[in-house]
Parts: C-alpha cells; sequence; structure tokens
C-alpha cells in the first residue's frame, strides 16, 4: 500500500484539516499518517479558538514517522506560523521528499485566521521551491503575489505570478472566483507548469456546505500522486472526487456542512442513519 503523509492542522469538527485528509486518503486506498501542527477549537459554524504546536514537537512528530516510513507523497495544510513553515521545509529537503503538495491555508471559508501574516514570506522562500504543487484559492493567490484582495485579476497572471517562487506547478482554484465561468455554473482551477495553462471544469454546485473543500482536493491529488497518476491526471481525478462528495453532502451541524467521503463505499444507507 501506498503511504501518504499531511502536515496539517486538527479540526474538532471533522470537516477540514487532517480530519479531512485522512478520510480523502482512505477512500483513496492509500495509508495516510499526520503530523500536526496546530489544534483548532472548530465546528461548521467557524472556529472558535486555534493552539499551535511549538516547532520542536512538529519536528519530533516529523522525525518519527519520516525516519520510520517510507512516503510516496505528502501534503501540507495550515501551518499556522512562520516557525512551523520553516522546521516543515527543512525537514521535507533534508529527508529527501517527493510529490510536495502544498495548501497555503491562510483563512477559513468563515473568516477566521489561520495563518499569521508573517509566514506569507516564509512560504515563497522556503517552501514552494520544494513543492511539486501550490494550490492557492484565489485570495491565497493575490497575498502570495503581493496584490490587493479587491482588484479584480485573472488566474492566468496569478499563476503566473506564483510560479516564479519555484515550484513545479501551480493550481489556482476558482471556488472564490465571481467570473463568467463560475456564472455558468462552473467551478473551474487553472493549473499551470510554467508553459501550458490547463483548465479542470466541474458543475459549480449551489450550495454553502462546502467545508474542507480545499483540504479535500490537495489531499486526493496527494493520494493520487502516490498511486503514480501523472499531475494533470492527478488533479483531474482529485476535482471529480471533489464535486463528487461535494454534491452528496448530507446536513451536518448548524453552520457549513462538510463534504461526504463516504458516499462511495458499498454501504447500505439505513445502517448510517441518525
Ligand atoms: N460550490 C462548489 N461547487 C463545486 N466545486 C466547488 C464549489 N466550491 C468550491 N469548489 C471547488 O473546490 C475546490 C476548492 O476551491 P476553493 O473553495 O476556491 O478553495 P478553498 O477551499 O481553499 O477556499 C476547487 O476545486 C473549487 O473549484
Ligand atoms: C484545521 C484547518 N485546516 C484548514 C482549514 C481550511 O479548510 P479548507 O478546505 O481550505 O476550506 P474551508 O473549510 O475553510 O471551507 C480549516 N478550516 N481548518
Amino acid at each position: 500500500m501506498k503511504k501518504v503523509l499531511t502536515i496539517a492542522g486538527s479540526d474538532s469538527g471533522g470537516g477540514a484539516g487532517i480530519q479531512a485528509d485522512l478520510k480523502t486518503m482512505t477512500v483513496h486506498q492509500v495509508y495516510g499518517a499526520a503530523v500536526i501542527t496546530a489544534l483548532t477549537a472548530q465546528n461548521t459554524l467557524g472556529v472558535q479558538a486555534v493552539e499551535p504546536v511549538s516547532k520542536e514537537f512538529v519536528a519530533a512528530q516529523l522525525d518519527s514517522v519520516l525516519s520510520d516510513i517510507n512516503f510516496a507523497a505528502l501534503k501540507t495544510g495550515m501551518l499556522a506560523q512562520k516557525e512551523i513553515v520553516a522546521v516543515t521545509a527543512q525537514k521535507i529537503a533534508e529527508y529527501n521528499l517527493k510529490n510536495l503538495v502544498v495548501d497555503p491555508v491562510m483563512v477559513a471559508t468563515s473568516g477566521d485566521l489561520l495563518l499569521e501574516e508573517a509566514a506569507v514570506q516564509s512560504y515563497k522562500e522556503l517552501l514552494f521551491p520544494l513543492a511539486d504543487l501550490i494550490t492557492p484559492n484565489l485570495m491565497e493567490a493575490k497575498v502570495l503575489a503581493g496584490i490587493d484582495k479587491e482588484t479584480q485579476v485573472e488566474a492566468e497572471f496569478l499563476a503566473k505570478k506564483l510560479h516564479a517562487f519555484g515550484s513545479k506547478y501551480v493550481l489556482i482554484k476558482g471556488g472564490h472566483f465571481s467570473n463568467p465561468a463560475q456564472q455558468s455554473k462552473k467551478a473551474v482551477d487553472l493549473l499551470y507548469d510554467g508553459s501550458n495553462f490547463v483548465k479542470f471544469k466541474a458543475d459549480y454546485i449551489e450550495t454553502n456546505d462546502t467545508h474542507g473543500t480545499g483540504c479535500t482536493l490537495s489531499a486526493a491529488i496527494a493520494s493520487n500522486l502516490a498511486l503514480a497518476y501523472s499531475m494533470e491526471k492527478a488533479v483531474e481525478k482529485a476535482k471529480v472526487y471533489l464535486t463528487k462528495a461535494i454534491a452528496a453532502g448530507e446536513k451536518i451541524g448548524k453552520g457549513n456542512s462538510p463534504l461526504n467521503h463516504i458516499y462511495q463505499l458499498d454501504l447500505k444507507k439505513e445502517s448510517r442513519q441518525g
């Protein structure tokens, strides 16, 4: 079995972070391991509190799993602080890890901050040059490119700007674009390899129940890379998985419900009532 590592924060509500990553990995039939960078007291309504893990303890977790398990791919999610970005990059380089997907998580959809501002530079200098793929959403891409959040820009422009930081590929996620493509009810993500653009289009689902979409997408891509798919195929398959998981969502909690990862398991619906 292929092994995949997530280095990310914990979402006590189970919708995003390492919980979403491990569910996604399991459904992809890869073995998921998790290094936790921060605890969040979180539910479907938002993030009530954040407790970052010390950089020493993140390093200890990384040494534990990396000295023991041979990972075919890995992803990073919420890294919270610049020291955690730095130690993560240091260990990824030290253990010469391949197939790295970096989801530069900054803010939850609820608006709660998941990364300190000082860490943005560390992402660009330390982590992106090691990455096979970075997966910013629109707002994250603007922050990383140093563009005002209110400025209207094309995804192509952002992809080119971010590719200059050294990752092999950039995927600009389209969940927050209010552009003609979305008006035509398509969720469009743009992949750039430094020369060519590839668009991935899926049906845009009219719902606010999208908690954990970014985490799920990057975990699915990492799983597909571990399974030896090309980057294009890995993104294409991940997007299909994600869209089905949004469409199959069931109401959980009082706020924005998480995705449904068990929709494709062969379980009788009656056995999971309640
Ligand atoms: N309502 C939706 N219907 C279908 N796909 C969506 C929807 N919202 C987001 N997506 C997709 O989910 C993924 C995550 O995108 P986005 O929401 O932009 O990132 P994040 O979750 O990091 O904020 C992308 O592939 C995007 O196209
Ligand atoms: C612990 C933790 N990590 C990441 C996120 C952000 O999740 P994401 O999939 O980008 O999207 P939303 O859940 O915010 O829609 C999080 N909330 N918590």
